[in-house]
């Protein structure tokens, strides 16, 4: 995927300002930033999320197997069949475990075997399989936050998506959960192409190949991981990354 000269606007506020970076296949690549500097608004742009602000515009182009994404003949459904999302807080049906599963699934599929398949794999590839295989008619809202975030993941999953989004996803999880659910994505990368937002820098180090650091709307450094961590080409990545500015 290429993001080429893309900016977002929410009425005259220029939330992202031509930003132009490659999302490279079966990596994970972080957005990483102060506040309000514009990460999950270009995170929400790639899946068309944003159409559902009256006010955002967007200018540019996202590239997607030869695809503007921006485009306004793009079905937004399908969109986000490919492109999956997960959000800051785990948001999982009130509904039985494996119901979560297979509602999204109805929509498009038809073959019931092949939906009880379904749920016992995205559970597996969501690593909640074995937590909950006993319970799969039990409410969704019974489980931990981090079981609830893993579900939501495993939901995405059964969609089966080229590209994950994830904003914030273990900002609302104890350490423990929030372990799991890293290792989850460091696991899932073997499959999927993974974005995430994130604040906490700890997170970023670990778990993203790639990261881009936001101020303000600019995209001011996009590199290896490692690299912008250790050794960072701008000075106001430095300076964030040393705590001097959040
Ligand atoms: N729905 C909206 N309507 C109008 N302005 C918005 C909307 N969502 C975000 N903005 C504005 O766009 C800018 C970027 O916000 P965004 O949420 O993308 O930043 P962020 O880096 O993800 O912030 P945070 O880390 O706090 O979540 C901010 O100035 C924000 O006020």
């Amino acid at each position: 995927m290429e993001i080429n000269n893309l900016s977002v606007y929410y009425g005259d506020n220029e939330a992202v300002k031509q930003v132009s970076m490659p999302i490279k296949e079966n990596k994970v690549t972080a957005f990483i930033g102060p506040s309000g500097c514009g990460k999950s608004t270009l995170l929400r742009t790639i899946n068309r999320m944003n159409d559902q602000i009256d006010i955002a515009r967007y200018k540019g182009e996202i590239m997607y197997d030869g695809v503007n994404l921006l485009d306004k003949k793009i079905d937004v459904v399908s969109l986000r069949k490919e492109i999956g999302m997960v959000f800051q807080e785990p948001n999982p049906f009130p509904k039985p475990i494996k119901t979560n599963i297979t509602h999204a699934l109805k929509f498009y599929r038809t073959n019931k075997k092949d939906m009880n398949e379904m749920v016992e794999t995205s559970l597996k590839q969501a690593a909640l399989w074995e937590e909950v295989k006993d319970r799969l008619d039990s409410s969704a809202h019974s489980l931990s936050g981090g079981q609830q975030q893993r579900l939501c993941i495993a939901r995405a999953l059964a969609l089966k998506p080229q590209v994950l989004l994830l904003d914030e996803p273990t900002s609302a999880l104890d350490p423990i959960s929030s372990a799991k659910v890293e290792d989850l994505i460091i696991e899932l990368k073997k499959y999927y192409t993974i974005v995430i937002v994130t604040h906490n820098m700890e997170q970023a180090a670990r778990i993203s190949d790639y990261t881009s650091f936001m101020y303000n709307g600019d995209l001011i450094e996009y590199g290896d991981t490692s690299k912008i961590f250790t050794n960072p080409n701008e000075q106001r990545t430095e300076d964030y990354l040393r705590g001097k500015f959040s």
